[in-house]
This record gives C-alpha cells, sequence and structure tokens, in this order.
C-alpha cells in the first residue's frame, strides 16, 4: 500500500503573489446557465431573472443552475466553488470547459472567451489547456494504469515511446510507483483517484478542475488525497478549480472559495474572510464550526496599540494564522506587534488569542 502522506499545510495566496503576472487564467462574467424550454429568455427578462427556482419552474419550467455569476481565478491559485447539493457548482465547472453550454455570460480563458470558440478550437482547448479530475474516476477497465494515464496523448498522436515515458513521470509523481501495470479493478479508490490525477497531469495542461474529485472516498484516504493534491500544488504549481460540498475541504485546499446557493454566489474570498466576515446567515451557518484558530489570521484579532503597549515586542505579519502565533503570543512579556511592510498594523496579546479560543472575538 502506498505510506499515508503527513500534513501538509495549505497553499501560499498565490493571487496575493505581489510577482506573480496578475492577469486571471479565467474570466467568468454574468454566466448564467438555465435548463429548460427557451432557456435563453430567462436572463434577459429582469421579470424571470428576479423568481425563485419554484416560481421560475412553474412559470417557464425552466431551473436556472447558474444566475449571473462572476469570478476571476489567477495564474496557480486554488479556487474552490462550495456548496450545498443542487447549488449549481457542477454546472458552472462544466460551463468554463463548455462540457455545459452556457445560457449567457463570458467564459474568458487566457484572454479568448471560449464561447465563441468552435468546435475544433474547443477541442484543442480540452486536449491541451484543461485537465477535470471527476468523483467516478472514469478509468478504462482493460487498460493498465500506464496506459490509462497515457490515453489522453495517445487521442494527441504522441507516439508509443514518448507517451510511456511521459505517463511514467506523473505516476511517479502521485506516489503509484510499482503500479504501472496494475489495471483498475486491482486498486483501491484512492489509488484509482491517483490515476486520476495523473491522468489529469499527464497532457501538462494550463487548468485542472475537479469535480467532487473525493467524495466517493474514506475519510482517512480523503484526506491524504486532499494533502495529494497541496503536495502537487506545491511541485506543478497548476491554476486549480475545485468543487466540493465540505467546507474544512474548500478550507484546506482553497485559496480563495466561492460559496454558491441556489446558483447564486453568496460571497467569494479567502478563508479566513468567509470566518470573520460571513456575507450573510447562510454563510454564518456554514463557517461555525470551524475552528477559528486555525483559519483566522492575526488581522482579525489585533487591536490597535495603546499608550500602555509596551511596543518591544515579537513582530508578527498580518497574515499568520492565529494557530501558528498561539504559542509566541503566550510566551511573550509583551504584546506581540503585527507589521505589515515595516508599519504598525496593531498589536496582539493574550487576551486576544483565548478570545479566538473562546469564540467571542470581536467581528465574530
Ligand atoms: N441536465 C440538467 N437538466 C435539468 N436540470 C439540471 C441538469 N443538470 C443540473 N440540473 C439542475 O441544476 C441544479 C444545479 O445542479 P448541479 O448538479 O450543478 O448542482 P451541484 O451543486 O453540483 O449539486 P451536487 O453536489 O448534488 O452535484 C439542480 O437543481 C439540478 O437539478
Amino acid at each position: 500500500m502506498i505510506p499515508a502522506q503527513t500534513e501538509v499545510s495549505r497553499p501560499r495566496d498565490r493571487s496575493q503573489d505581489p510577482d506573480q503576472d496578475r492577469t486571471p487564467v479565467i474570466s467568468v462574467r454574468g454566466l448564467w446557465k438555465v435548463f429548460g424550454p427557451k432557456a435563453e429568455k430567462v436572463p434577459r427578462s429582469e421579470e424571470l431573472c428576479g423568481l425563485s427556482r419554484r416560481e421560475l419552474m412553474d412559470r417557464a419550467g425552466c431551473t436556472a443552475a447558474v444566475r449571473d455569476v462572476s469570478f476571476d481565478v489567477s495564474p496557480g491559485e486554488v479556487f474552490v466553488v462550495m456548496g450545498l447539493s443542487g447549488s449549481g457548482k457542477s454546472t458552472l465547472v462544466r460551463c468554463l470547459t463548455r462540457l455545459v453550454e452556457p445560457t449567457a455570460g463570458q467564459v474568458v480563458f487566457e484572454g479568448e472567451d471560449i464561447r465563441d470558440a468552435g468546435p475544433k478550437r474547443l477541442r484543442e482547448l480540452r486536449r491541451h489547456k484543461f485537465s477535470m479530475v471527476f468523483q467516478h474516476f472514469g478509468l478504462l477497465p482493460h487498460r493498465c494504469v500506464v496506459d490509462n494515464v497515457s490515453y489522453g496523448l495517445e487521442i494527441r498522436g504522441m507516439g508509443r515511446a514518448e507517451r510511456t515515458k511521459r505517463a511514467l513521470e506523473v505516476v511517479e509523481l502521485v506516489g503509484l510507483s510499482g503500479y504501472e501495470n496494475s489495471y483498475p479493478d486491482q486498486l483501491s479508490g484512492g489509488m484509482q483517484q491517483r490515476v486520476g490525477l495523473a491522468r489529469a497531469l499527464a497532457g501538462d495542461p494550463d487548468v485542472l478542475l475537479f469535480d467532487e474529485p473525493f467524495s466517493a472516498l474514506d475519510p482517512m484516504i480523503r484526506r491524504d488525497m486532499q494533502n495529494e493534491v497541496i503536495r502537487l500544488h506545491h511541485e506543478v504549481g497548476k491554476t486549480m478549480v475545485f468543487v466540493t460540498h465540505d467546507l474544512s475541504e474548500a478550507l484546506k485546499l482553497g485559496d480563495r472559495i466561492l460559496i454558491m446557493r441556489d446558483g447564486k454566489t453568496v460571497q467569494c474570498g479567502t478563508g479566513d474572510e468567509l470566518v470573520g466576515a460571513p456575507a450573510d446567515d447562510y454563510v454564518r451557518d456554514f463557517v461555525k464550526d470551524v475552528p477559528r484558530a486555525d483559519v483566522l489570521t492575526l488581522r482579525w484579532i489585533m487591536r490597535p496599540a495603546g499608550p500602555d503597549d509596551d511596543l518591544d515586542g515579537p513582530e508578527f505579519g498580518p497574515d499568520v494564522v492565529v494557530r501558528d502565533a498561539t504559542r509566541a503570543v503566550f510566551e511573550a512579556v509583551k504584546p506581540v506587534k503585527v507589521i505589515d511592510n515595516g508599519k504598525l498594523l496593531g498589536v496582539v496579546g493574550d487576551e486576544e488569542i483565548l478570545a479566538v479560543i473562546a469564540g467571542v472575538e470581536g467581528g465574530a
């Protein structure tokens, strides 16, 4: 069996990286997907747009799975789409590659609106630019691991020797060395999903799209696979869009998280923004059981320095997670200073830390 991976820290938020090219890889504007007759009428009609799910079904026989959603995904970012069952996550992510045809709006990929792409261009984009990992692994049962992984390269017309070499590289990358010649039914669920990951990585796409890839896996295996995604992200640095209904998975993997409800965006932000400043009761309810010290950063709990504060204590950046600063704060005799680019933003003492642990900090 594959050794359990050790816990890996969340990826750094590359969307905030000043050295990173900030041009979005994916830019979605006013995206709609309506299922049903005369679907294209719905986004154009103010009246129909305003109807609830039930009313829209009764009036027009339509379901608006995605309603006027806009967001950008930065290069190297892990962007998570989260929501309850039926909120429109799968439809949204499928619209990005037109596996589901959008009804209205723009999906701009590396500067090109993919809604304008003809069939040939769309095939090219899907083969070379995007890869998708699904919940049901979709492996070919009569092909061994290497041949499953190299299948997409074969479709592209790559010669056998070259594609096998590339497949062996990614098989090793996902920790499946030794299983190259095994068949899918000889592998556990977690290992099959590793094959799915390797297959997605084989073609060196610009963007990896994950649609609830680990939902069918046992919790332990699921955790290993989440760590695997984080490790791969550190190693290959791909832009990722990841769909899940599991908040802890979203917080663990996502640089930013878009929360959907009934096809609409409820909030889009970093994990600490969702936990520190939930947009409404729906988000507040989602995040209420999150261990706050694991998610909130010092910027959420610091207080302004007062005249009585001794300001020669230790320094931390504002994006340090509370849990990681707790010991230093408790050990310091003086308040910890929160400094950004040489500027004092505030201070954190024992009281602020204890308030987070007790869940009673300001802004909660
Ligand atoms: N092909 C379709 N025809 C009609 N309605 C559809 C179709 N696909 C999805 N829907 C509807 O669109 C809405 C959003 O579905 P979607 O599968 O995108 O949600 P989801 O958040 O991914 O849910 P889940 O986590 O259960 O997969 C649901 O009401 C669903 O019934």
